[in-house]
């Protein structure tokens, strides 16, 4: 799977510089991944990072393939991402903007197979009956389906999703990380997700990278090798309790800030 090796990258603007990473090491696993951290700790700069959108000093690679060295096209063809950031406004309908998605599949017109593909999309989305409306008046959560519903439908190897279930509701929260646990398990894809919710990547993840706030690994391995009390007081400042289901998943129970707010 991923590994990135003496990944160093500093944001630079006019003379000011801002380092994000210096010399970073570490290694995902097979299957699906969740990267866990505080808000500015570096996670949507690394998935950048392995996107390939950032002028970074390292190495990264996919199966030991360098991916830094990839060309573009395959670059596209091995990934697809999709960022935090969402546009709010398109004249298209549900239906175009995911055919956008395979942009790079399509061959001067839309074949069988792309309708096909982006209808099951659609379909293990529970958003079929959105296909018609027009993009720009879905609500917060419907718009950020779609975007998921473009990113999935490439058939990449690897999914990249920059926190992904926000602005969706509980139960397409969990329907949204179930279908990428199929995925993963059917299609034999990997997938490296940024989460907030850490009971969600307790129940989900296969493989949790934590990053601090200074952009350095603080732990990464099993959920219950990785979410304790002490990496939440550490990393995030949180006192919590933690509990643990019949399949020993640790359920977290925020109790204050170890700040006196
Ligand atoms: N375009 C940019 N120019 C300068 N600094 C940036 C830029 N983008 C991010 N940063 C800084 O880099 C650091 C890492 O940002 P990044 O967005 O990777 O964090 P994050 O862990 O994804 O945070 P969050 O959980 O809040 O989304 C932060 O200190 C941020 O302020």
């Amino acid at each position: 799977m991923i590994t990135v090796d003496n990944l160093s990258f500093s944001y630079k603007k006019n003379k000011a510089s801002h380092q994000v990473f210096d010399d970073l090491n570490l290694s995902f696993a097979k299957g699906f991944n969740v990267i866990l951290g505080p808000n500015g700790a570096g996670k949507s700069t690394l998935i950048k990072s392995i996107f390939g959108l950032l002028d970074y000093k390292g190495n990264i690679s996919y199966n030991k393939v360098s991916i830094t060295s990839m060309n573009i096209e395959d670059k596209i063809k091995l990934m697809s991402y999709l960022p935090q950031m969402d546009m709010e406004i398109s004249t298209l309908t549900v239906l175009e903007m995911v055919i956008l998605g395979r942009l790079p599949e399509l061959r001067h017109k839309v074949s069988e197979e792309d309708l096909n593909i982006v209808m099951d999309t659609l379909a293990s989305l529970n958003i079929t009956s959105l296909a018609t409306r027009n993009f720009s008046e879905l609500s917060g959560g419907q718009k950020k389906l779609v975007f998921i519903a473009q990113t999935l439908v490439r058939k990449p190897k690897l999914i990249l999703l920059d926190e992904p279930v926000n602005s969706l509701d509980l139960q397409k929260q969990l329907e949204l990380c179930q279908l990428l646990q199929k995925i993963v398990n059917k299609q034999n894809v990997d997938i490296i997700v940024i989460l907030h919710d850490i009971n969600l990547a307790a129940r989900y993840a296969q493989h949790i990278v934590v990053l601090d706030e200074n952009g350095s690994i603080y732990n990464s391995g099993k959920p219950c090798e990785v979410i304790t009390s002490k990496m939440l007081e550490e990393v995030y400042g949180v006192i919590a309790n933690l509990i643990y289901d019949d399949k020993d998943i640790p359920i977290i129970a925020p109790v204050s800030s170890v700040h006196n707010v």
